[in-house]
């Protein structure tokens, strides 16, 4: 049993045990204080047997958010339920779901999460429920998924009456084939969507569009299903969870279950060989931190000795591997006997396996367990000591999800966030209040994008005629005009209708983004090892590029875009590979543009035009190998942008001189495009940029941050509306980096076309300056 100050006092004793040499890795300390429960009676409605049901699973009453949000569903309004992990949502949709069904033997529900391990959770969980509740037990909750074979999938669509799937299957198995699933949408109940806050950029708003579909055809059916969402940690829940299903929503925030005190700790890693000036190797001579993976690792052996139940968040599969066999190291060397106590744990190992780890995690067996975010949601995992985040997971509402699994009910515990070597990571734990204490990100969603929309308008027109009410409400009507000129639709007295022949659900793949998909083989055993978007494979897939697979490491030999296919063999070179390109942006049309002086500041469709003309193999250091020249096709991408340009003059007069204009612009802009992720919810890979001193459309020297998919995601959109927090932020994480002329932490960017150059630390900062006096919001 530990105590409440259990957290504090374990972050003593490793910081008891680091370099007295070094400066404290320590950037801050936060204590987040106890909460006591608040109780709730059970509602009046709720059936006795299923009241029971939870009463003997121990569950003596239900806590009031439970009832909040059970209350609402039941009286059918819409309602997203956004409390803490662990504080028992599901018992909020499972009251008036599982009494529904009990007075109504003939009801259906749909239960749907983003992945497939929190869906088989969930659904574990309600078929223990139902086998408790004997007049339940027709009800056969069951799994609709990728993994369900063809004859279980029959049975379920004719017996099951909750079905537990995920937007990809419900898109592309249920609705294309509605008719046959008539039953179970004219008595749809309740549709649960779990872990809303990761329906966001181009998968939210597929999603979006999947969601409205579904309840489309529930009420031609005569349906008129409730929709319950549920998240740890979502902005707005009432609207992201609107936005998601096209209605009003009511939210319920008011966490009232109990948890310990816990310890935050913001840490940086060290330089590698001491100081910011000493031992640089990294690109252009830039210094270099410890890896926050090899650094994550030590904390974990550190905690597991302290006997702390540990779970370690890696941001790559790869990193995941890599960080649990370096702890073993250090056990092995200061305690070995607890060498079998960790271990990894992410996607692409087998349910059997996963389900394992997850037990011996639970009673205790492993006491370290480092892993990918597929441990972030859901799984019922808890009554952890510490959690380790190494590398900031890329929002604020990941970030909780993770650290939220840290902490036994009234016990302390301890969460250890490691900054990677990146502006965003050293911003933050230089600057704790802006995670620490901001609201987690509005989830970024687009259903109007025309990419996006239009496959979504065939799905519809296949499933039922468009009506005109439909396609205003979709915000669809000049889409639609498009899809009737290109012969996909016919208009018709009562809606569009589709092209006969038309048969649309199979090309669109909600999770790949939009366009179509190039297959990476291992041409070794011919096995398919996963996908990419076209629009990215020159990026990720050319021929030489080190491509990581389920933590193995494949090399890739050809790329063919025509046949959509990349093949690669099992290699595990000594070395990273990143692609160098080159592109220009041009402006289509300016959606909206405000001039400040010598400032101006819009937000514009564009045409970007890059190819790929080589790569840089890095070794695993970080030193520069060398430079590899690739003969690859231009390739065009059609989407938005927030840019700037700003007067010559100015920039002459705040200080900067001519020919330091490429590296000001190129350093803002690589800086400005680390730190979007502060006010978007998206990292650094879903975004794009080009910097130039002289663009031929506008004439001045001018930064583009545009959106890495065709039609955009809202990325660029959320930077123009936040311009100037997010300047001001980029601003202060470059000025505040330790470093003297520019390193990943700052100004450097992994994904750079041009190898990092030319950048200018220094004067970027005065352009950064220039930009933030001159624009007022
Ligand atoms: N009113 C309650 N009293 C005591 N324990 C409860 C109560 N409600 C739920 N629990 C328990 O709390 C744990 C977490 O519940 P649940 O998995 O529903 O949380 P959650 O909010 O869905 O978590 P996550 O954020 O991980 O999805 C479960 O073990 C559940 O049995």
């Amino acid at each position: 049993m530990q105590h409440a100050t259990y957290g504090s006092e374990l972050l003593g004793r490793t910081l008891a045990g680091t370099d007295a040499d070094e400066t404290s890795p320590l950037t801050h300390m936060a204590v987040i204080p106890t909460r006591t429960a608040e109780f709730a009676d059970w509602p009046a409605w709720v059936d006795p047997r299923v009241r029971d049901a939870f009463r003997e699973r121990g569950l003596a009453a239900p806590w009031r958010h439970q009832v909040e949000a059970a209350d609402h569903a039941y009286a059918g309004r819409h309602v997203c339920v956004c409390t803490g992990t662990a504080s028992g949502k599901s018992l909020a949709y499972q009251l008036p779901i599982l009494t529904t069904f009990a007075q109504d033997p003939n009801a259906t529900a749909l239960y749907l999460s983003p992945t497939k391990a929190l869906g088989a959770d969930q659904l574990r969980a309600a078929a223990q429920i139902v086998a408790d509740i004997p007049s339940l037990r027709h009800l056969q909750p069951s799994a609709y998924d990728g993994d369900t074979d063809t004859e279980l999938r029959r049975w379920a669509r004719m017996h099951s009456r909750w079905i537990f799937t995920n937007p990809d299957m419900l898109h592309v198995g249920i609705c294309s084939s509605h008719a046959k699933w008539r039953q179970f949408f004219a008595r749809l109940k309740y549709i649960v969507v779990d872990e809303c806050h990761h329906y966001r950029g181009v998968f939210g708003s597929h999603t979006a569009l999947v969601l409205q579909r579904t309840l489309r055809i529930a009420r031609r059916y005569g349906a008129d299903p409730v929709v319950i969402g549920a998240s740890a940690t979502v902005s707005n829940p009432a609207q992201a969870l609107s936005r998601l299903i096209g209605d009003d929503v009511v939210a319920v925030t008011d966490d009232t279950s109990p948890h310990g005190e816990r310890t935050v700790a913001m840490w940086e890693p060290g330089f590698v060989d001491g100081g910011a000036d000493e031992g640089e190797h990294g690109e252009n001579g830039a210094p270099v931190r410890r890896a926050a993976g090899a650094e994550a690792a030590r904390l974990l052996a550190d905690f597991v000795i302290e006997g702390a139940r540990t779970l370690c968040f890696v941001r790559s599969r790869r990193g995941v591997e890599v960080t649990a066999v370096k702890a073993k190291q250090l056990l092995a060397e200061s305690a070995p006997e607890l060498v079998d106590r960790v271990a990894a744990y992410r996607a692409g190992y087998l349910a059997d396996d996963r389900r394992k780890l997850e037990r011996a995690l639970s009673d205790g067996e492993l006491l370290g367990v480092a892993t990918t975010n597929a441990l972030e949601l859901g799984v019922d995992i808890s009554g952890l000591d510490a959690v380790v985040v190494a590398g900031y997971p890329g929002t604020v509402a990941s970030f909780w999800q993770q650290a939220g699994r840290a902490g036994r009910r009234g016990e302390g515990s301890l969460v250890v966030m490691v900054a990677r070597d990146d502006p965003l990571d050293t911003y933050l734990v230089h600057h704790p209040a802006s995670l620490l204490e901001r609201p987690v990100e509005a989830t970024v969603t687009d259903p109007a994008n025309p990419y996006v929309l239009g496959p979504h308008l065939l799905c519809a027109a296949t499933e039922f005629p468009i009506s005109d009410d439909e396609a205003h409400a979709w915000r669809a009507v000049d889409v639609i005009g498009e899809l009737v000129a290109d012969g996909h639709l016919k208009r018709r007295r009562a809606g569009w209708y589709p092209a006969p022949g038309l048969d649309p659900h199979g090309d669109i793949d909600i999770r790949g983004g939009i366009g179509g998909q190039v297959l990476i083989v291992d041409t070794t055993t011919s096995q398919l090892l996963g996908t990419v978007d076209t629009s990215r494979a020159m990026t990720s897939v050319f021929p030489g590029a080190v491509h990581l697979h389920q933590g193995v490491s494949y090399v890739v030999d050809e790329l063919d875009l025509d046949q959509g296919l990349a093949l690669a063999h099992p290699e595990e070179p000594d070395w990273t590979t990143s692609p160098r390109e080159v592109s220009e942006v041009v402006i289509d049309r300016v959606v909206a543009q405000r001039t400040f002086g010598p400032l101006t500041v819009g937000f514009a469709e564009v045409t970007v035009t890059s190819q790929v003309v080589g790569f840089l193999r890095k070794a695993l250091s970080g030193e520069i190998l060398d430079q590899v020249p690739l003969d690859l096709p231009e390739e065009q991408l059609s989407t938005r942008a927030v840019m700037y340009t700003v007067d010559p003059d100015a920039m002459v007069d705040a200080g900067i001189a001519p020919d330091k204009f490429p590296g000001a612009l190129h350093a803002a802009e690589h800086a400005a495009i680390g730190m979007l992720g502060l006010v978007a919810t998206c990292d650094r890979w879903d975004i794009g940029g080009l910097s130039t001193d002289m663009h031929p459309q506008t004439s001045l020297p001018t930064v583009f941050v545009y959106d890495g998919f065709p039609g955009g995601a809202g990325f660029a959109e959320r930077g123009h509306e936040a311009f100037a927090d997010w300047i001001a932020a980029t601003d202060e994480a470059v000025s505040s980096c330790a470093c003297s002329s520019g390193c990943p932490s700052c100004v450097q960017s992994p994904k750079c076309g041009n190898g990092n150059e030319p950048l200018d630390k220094e004067h970027a900062i005065t352009l950064l300056r220039l930009i933030g006096r001159h624009y007022d919001a």
